[in-house]
């Protein structure tokens, strides 16, 4: 999390202002350096909770509410109140993937502003050898932040028992608890029992967008009459996530991804979710085609890499990132069944997805600790495209929760492959596309039932019609060779990066911008013709001086398209523009 401006009225609890948690001024004063000036409807419930009452807190609250801060503001005001001489570990944070570990121990650290000499954090799952983990922890840091698997390795290491030693832990916090869950860590989280003092009156803190009976285990093991906290969106009065799917074809979602940037119809940045590492590279190679500039995110990248990377789309140096979503595959099965059973549904085709996504995990180098669709803040994202649908309604909950966060305005596109058009295009396909209406029939169930739309969105094919030809030529130029050597090319230019980064941005942070990470791949052939758009490919109203705006506004009022710049465009769009606003949908 950066520096956050209020959340807005459909998330902030107005009537509670922050003194009347009593909470220590060294922390009241790091909230408002922060910028929250109220705290969020779950900060608001849960804080008094586990205060005053001393409650375990199972919540289940909207992406983006602010449930971070509603379970590291009492950690950090209960090892306040009982300050003590010693240190020693007294709370543990468990969360599911490194990037939320980082992000969750950068938290803390800004509210820990105001009181660093009194109290520590450390991230285990950072990218630095158990040696420096080693030294940071004679320290004896109060508050640990880690993933499951590198906690207990760890502690399983002879040399770090005393290190780790936790006897005085007193708060147990598990983020994003069902994902923990699917990511099987049950068996690390069966052996922390065995370190924890859970007897000793243990306060537990299990938060998730989407918690179901499947942490009853962790419940009955962790907790003792824990508050169930659920605010959801019902709670909400406001919705500020503007949903559209649309029906399309395989070659089609590279063909409208094209006319989409390329004519930057979407006003802000986006993050492009992917089902698997090669889509990524294909679809970013198809772009490069047309010089749009994009990043990839995927388990395969440093993890020095993927932090710099979100942090960089956080500060705005990139426009578009290609997200590859794994935890779409890890949960899979276990979500499949799981929303089966709640429907009724048949088992055969869970048969068909274990097996599809049994043969995708055979090739993957991944690291299992990566995932950016859950927990990650990325901020300021004005859309999320379902590029690939995800595989199960959960994980579209997370994804578009990327979006609309801390009460801000958003979009979510969802493309969707009739299963008559799966397997029609042999490079384009995805085979678990075969499932795109079914799981869109979940989302669609499972949005209205908290009052919400998801709106079909047709493009108006006459108009992107014009730009296939050039498609398809540039989609043929991304051949497999050419993807494997970006991928192999990605992956040596973000080795150096991250070497580059942890020797010597350490200690020049300011020089961190120099190293981008959306530089031009291009090892399939390159077709310069391709960057520019030919004035008769636009639409209408967007050739030669602008006549009809508020409908694709190109440029400004009296400027011509500075064609050749930034791909192809100088000027962003005017006030009146909505994203997609060309394509009206056909009725
Ligand atoms: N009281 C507040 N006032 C203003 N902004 C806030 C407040 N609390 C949190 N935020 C901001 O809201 C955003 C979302 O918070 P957070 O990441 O904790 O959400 P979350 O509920 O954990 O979402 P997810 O389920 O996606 O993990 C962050 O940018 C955070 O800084």
């Amino acid at each position: 999390m950066s520096n956050t401006k209020a959340a807005s009225a459909a998330y902030v609890d107005d009537s509670t202002k922050w003194d009347t948690f009593n909470l220590d001024p060294r922390l009241l004063q790091a909230i408002d350096q922060l910028g929250f000036e109220n705290p969020t409807l779950i900060q608001s419930s849960a804080i008094p909770l586990a205060l005053e009452d001393k409650r375990d807190i199972i919540a289940k609250a909207s992406t983006g509410s602010g449930k971070t801060a509603a379970y590291v503001i009492p950690i950090i005001q209960n090892l306040l109140s009982n300050e003590r001489e010693d240190h020693e570990i007294r709370s543990i944070i468990l969360v599911p993937t490194r990037e939320l570990s980082n992000q969750v121990h950068q938290f803390i650290e800004k509210l820990l502003s105001y009181c660093n000499s009194n109290l520590g954090s450390i991230n285990l799952s950072s990218n630095v050898s158990d040696q420096v983990l080693q030294s940071l922890l004679i320290n004896k840091p109060e508050i640990v932040i880690t993933t499951p698997a590198k906690l207990i390795k760890m502690m399983e290491e002879q040399n770090n028992q005393n290190l780790l030693n936790l006897s005085q832990v007193e708060n147990l916090t598990i983020d994003e608890v069902d994902l923990i869950l699917s990511y099987g860590y049950q068996d690390d989280l069966n052996k922390l029992e065995e370190y924890l003092p859970i007897k000793k009156n243990l306060q537990t803190f299990l938060m998730s967008a989407t918690i179901n009976e499947d942490i009853e285990e962790i419940k009955s093991k962790f907790c003792s009459k824990p508050a169930v906290l659920k605010l959801n969106e019902d709670n909400i009065s406001q919705n500020n996530l503007i949903q559209f799917y649309a029906r399309t074809t395989e070659f089609d979602k590279y063909l409208l991804a094209y006319v989409i940037f390329k004519l930057q119809l979407i006003k802000g940045k986006t993050l492009i979710f992917v089902n698997d590492v090669e889509r990524g590279y294909r679809l970013k190679l198809f772009m490069e085609q047309f010089g749009i500039r994009c990043c990839i995110l995927n388990s395969e990248l440093p993890i020095n890499s993927r932090l710099h990377i979100v942090d960089e789309f956080n500060k705005n140096v990139y426009h578009l990132l290609i997200a590859t979503d794994e935890t779409n595959n890890i949960t899979i099965e276990q979500d499949e069944a799981k929303e089966e059973e709640d429907e009724g549904e048949e088992k055969e085709e869970g048969q068909e997805v274990k097996e599809a996504s049994k043969s995708k995990k055979k090739n993957q180098k991944k690291d299992k600790e990566y995932g950016v669709s859950r927990g990650i803040d990325f901020q300021n994202v004005a859309c999320v495209l379902n590029f690939d649908l995800p595989t199960t309604s959960r994980a579209y909950i997370h994804r578009v929760g990327r979006t609309a966060r801390a009460g801000k305005k958003g979009m979510a596109l969802s493309f969707v492959i009739p299963v008559k058009e799966v397997g029609k295009h042999k490079t384009a396909t995805l085979p678990l596309a075969k499932r795109d209406e079914k799981i869109l029939r979940r989302i669609v169930k499972q949005q209205e039932r908290s009052g919400f739309e998801i709106k079909p969105y047709q493009f108006d094919m006459k108009q992107v019609e014009g730009f296939r030809y050039r498609a398809e030529d540039a989609f043929r130029a991304v051949t497999g060779t050419a993807v494997r050597e970006a991928r192999i090319k990605e992956l040596k230019n973000e080795l150096v990066n991250s070497d580059k980064l942890k020797r010597y941005f350490e200690e020049n942070p300011q020089d961190l911008a120099s190293l981008r990470h959306d530089k031009e791949l291009h090892p399939s052939r390159v077709q310069s013709q391709l960057k520019r758009i030919p004035e008769y490919l636009l639409p209408e109203s967007a050739r030669g001086e602008v006549k009809n705006l508020g409908f694709v506004p190109f440029h400004k009022h009296g400027h011509r398209v500075q064609k050749g710049k930034r791909g192809g465009h100088g000027k962003r769009f005017g006030k009146k523009s909505d994203p997609l606003k060309s394509f009206k949908p056909r009725n």
